[in-house]
Parts: C-alpha cells; sequence; structure tokens
C-alpha cells in the first residue's frame, strides 16, 4: 500500500458567503500525479492554499503525510515546494542570487542546492541572466527551481504552464514527468489545459463550484472512454433505420450536422460503410474515436448540474 501524501476529509472553506470548497475528500498518494480539474472559481487554487497553508479551512480536515494537527502540519510543509500563482522574483538579481536569496530565507542549509537546482531546472547556463530578463517559460522554471530548493517529497503547482509557448509547455511536462520518476515526488497541478493534463496526471479529481464531483484514475478514465464510431451519410434516417434493422442492441445518437454517432460500435468501421453502399447511400465521413478527458469533464459537468 503507497503512502497517503494529501487526505482531506469534507474540507470547506467559506470567503463571507462564498462557499469555495465544501465537504471535499481528496485523497493523494505518494507517487501520484493529480491533476486538479475545474472551472475558474471552482475552488483549486483555495485547495492548493490550504495546502500551503497561506489560508485555513472552516471546516474538515487535512492531513499532510499522516499529520492533522496544526503544529505538525506545519513541520510537514517543509517536505513540500509550490508555485501558487506567478512566483515573486528580484528582476534586477540574477538566476543564481534569486535561488540563493530564497534557499538563505527559506533556511535551508547547503550553498550547493543552488547549483543541483539550476541543473535539474535547465538553467545552468542561464544562471548569471538578471531574472527580469527571462522568457516566461524560464520565470516557471525558475519558479520551479525555488519551490525544489528544499528537495520536497510534494509539488504543489497552480497553474504551472498557464501563459507558456508550445516549448515552455513541453519543457515544463518533461521537468515534472522528470521529477516524478526520478525523484518519485509527489505532485498535485492544477491546470485549465486539459489535454497537457492528460500526458502526465496518474488521477484526476473533478471540482465543480466548490465539490469533488469525481476522483478517478487514469487508467479507470482510459477504461471508461468508450470507443465511439461517427459516420455521416447521405440518408441518415435511411441508415438509422437500417442499423436498427440489422442490429438490434446499437446504441446511436444523430449529433446536429446529421453525423450518426454509433456509441456501442461492434464491428469494424468497414461493416458500417459496407452496410450504407449496399443500400445505396453515400457515407461522406467515417471515424473511430476515443472519448478523451475534455470530453469525460464536460459530460461530467453536465450529470454534475442536472443532479444540483
Ligand atoms: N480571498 C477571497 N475572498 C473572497 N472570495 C474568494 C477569495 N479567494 C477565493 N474566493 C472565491 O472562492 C471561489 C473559489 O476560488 P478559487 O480561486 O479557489 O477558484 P479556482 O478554481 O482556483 O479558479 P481559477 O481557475 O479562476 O483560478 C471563487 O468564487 C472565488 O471568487
Amino acid at each position: 500500500m503507497r503512502e497517503c501524501v494529501i487526505e482531506s476529509r469534507s474540507l470547506t472553506k467559506k470567503f463571507g458567503d462564498v462557499v469555495a470548497l465544501k465537504d471535499v475528500d481528496i485523497t493523494i498518494k505518494r507517487g501520484d500525479i493529480y491533476g486538479l480539474i475545474g472551472d475558474n472559481g471552482a475552488g483549486k487554487t483555495t485547495f492548493l492554499k490550504i495546502l500551503t497553508g497561506q489560508i485555513y479551512p472552516s471546516g474538515g480536515e487535512i492531513r499532510l503525510f499522516d499529520a492533522y494537527a496544526e503544529r505538525e502540519l506545519e513541520k510537514n510543509r517543509k517536505r513540500t515546494g509550490a508555485i501558487i500563482e506567478t512566483p515573486g522574483f528580484y528582476p534586477k538579481l540574477s538566476v543564481e542570487k534569486n535561488l540563493e536569496y530564497y534557499r538563505i530565507q527559506k533556511g535551508i542549509p547547503g550553498k550547493e542546492k543552488v547549483e543541483a537546482v539550476l541543473k535539474t531546472v535547465g538553467l545552468w547556463e542561464k544562471r548569471k541572466r538578471k531574472a527580469g530578463t527571462l522568457s516566461l517559460g524560464m520565470k516557471q522554471r525558475l519558479g520551479l527551481g525555488i519551490a525544489l530548493l528544499g528537495e520536497p517529497e510534494l509539488l504543489i503547482l497552480d497553474e504551472p504552464i498557464n501563459g507558456l509557448d508550445p516549448s515552455g509547455i513541453i519543457e515544463m511536462r518533461n521537468l515534472l514527468l522528470r521529477l516524478n520518476h526520478e525523484k518519485n515526488i509527489t505532485i498535485i497541478i492544477s491546470s485549465h489545459i486539459l489535454s497537457e493534463l492528460e500526458q502526465i496526471a496518474t488521477i484526476y479529481g473533478f471540482l465543480s463550484q466548490g465539490w469533488l464531483l469525481k476522483e478517478i484514475t487514469a487508467e479507470e478514465l482510459h477504461e471508461q472512454c468508450a470507443v465511439y464510431l461517427d459516420i455521416a451519410v447521405t440518408q441518415p434516417e435511411h441508415f438509422a433505420a437500417l442499423l436498427e434493422k440489422r442490429w438490434k442492441d446499437i446504441q446511436y445518437q444523430v449529433l446536429p450536422d446529421s453525423t450518426i454517432r454509433i456509441k456501442n460500435p461492434e464491428m469494424a468501421p468497414d461493416a458500417y460503410s459496407t452496410l450504407a453502399s449496399e443500400n445505396g447511400i453515400g457515407v461522406l465521413k467515417l471515424a473511430q474515436k476515443q472519448m478523451m478527458l475534455e470530453e469525460y469533464y464536460m459530460n461530467l459537468k453536465e450529470k454534475g448540474r442536472l443532479s444540483c
């Protein structure tokens, strides 16, 4: 059994009348990369700020490495590193001096830590550059470097790829994967870029208006993300009738552009196009697809909205 790194139980946070988190139960185990997903205002930053101790819950409990009493929590927060909002740098100081400043400020012994971190985040060559002149991607890597100074076991990252260009996103992705694989660092990361989260997360939590709608592992998501077939034909009604006649259990939906989406295709795509052409129906488009994270999220939100 892997150790629980983060556990929240009935975690609630209110800002006056605004309920930012409501009875949130989240479990994150050692080695996980936990993707925290939700629209603006869903409560992601609030959750992360409670983890870092920047704000306190109104109710419920949070555990970090099995500690929940505030004094113990504070001690265990030293085992974490975080990027919440844009990290503050001294723009006129070099990259290296910024790291050195934060090392001393955080009371982390060992000057050699700065060199190690610069190499880990790929800023060794840029160590003499003034922080203010770095690209956004490099600034984010410097922020990550600061978070890594204390050799954390857990990284808490709020939108670390926001605003990055494609190469910045790829660099950050590879860096996080490396930290996770090589140093077994557990990561909780919030992002709006679901296609990106999908490439690194091992488990997802979906927040909506302060509620945790669902927690699902990447493996479960993959199993649940059913394959479907989209087929656009010249006579959709006629083709739908043929489908029903040939396959009694067929589940399909006619999309607004008249494409027929077969939700449980049991045959290879060719079988459906052959059926159409044998009956004088033209096939305009045929595509087999798998529902991915984005679609799963949209479906979940729709269900959540309906059950509210
Ligand atoms: N300090 C605060 N005072 C009052 N309300 C707040 C405060 N911080 C957050 N909120 C409110 O709590 C709710 C959750 O905010 P939070 O920032 O956690 O959402 P989020 O999921 O991180 O959104 P985003 O993706 O926009 O960053 C929002 O309605 C927000 O307006």
